[in-house]
């Protein structure tokens, strides 16, 4: 059977994230806010390289864009990047929370298990008057 153009999907995006945050760890601005500082926890900004440019980001950050993190967390893929391998807790963020919550239950289905990812985004971190980091 062919689909109609503009006709529901079978699993729309919204169903996807919602099953996402389920099984993941939403971590909420404040409870984020309390970990930026700490050794074993690792922000990593999946934002598009543009989405930085122009509103910057969390201090600290480590920059993955979403398209190659599942090849940059896993060492037997030749783009491996073993900062993000380095045993601290990965705290996933995009703009909304949404691409986040995917990404973290990606992840987490390849096998890391301590991922999370901030819950509403970098605009919830930013609404919310934390510091933001010029890229
Ligand atoms: O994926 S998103 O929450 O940045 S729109």
């Amino acid at each position: 059977m062919t689909r109609e153009p503009g006709s529901p999907l079978t699993r729309p995006s919204a169903v996807m994230v919602a099953e996402a945050r389920a099984s993941i760890e939403n971590i909420t601005v404040a409870d984020a806010a309390a970990l930026l500082e700490r050794d074993d926890v690792l922000f990593v900004d999946i934002r598009d390289p543009r989405e930085l440019a122009r509103l910057g980001t969390i201090p600290g950050s480590f920059r993955a864009p979403r398209g190659m993190l599942e090849f940059w967390v896993d060492p037997a893929s030749p783009y491996y990047k073993p900062a993000l391998d380095s045993g601290q807790k990965l705290v996933l963020f995009c703009g909304s929370g949404w691409r986040s919550a995917l990404t973290a239950k990606t992840l987490q289905e390849m096998g890391l298990d301590n991922v999370a990812h901030l819950d509403g985004g970098f605009t919830a971190w930013q609404e919310a008057g934390q510091p933001v980091e010029t890229v």
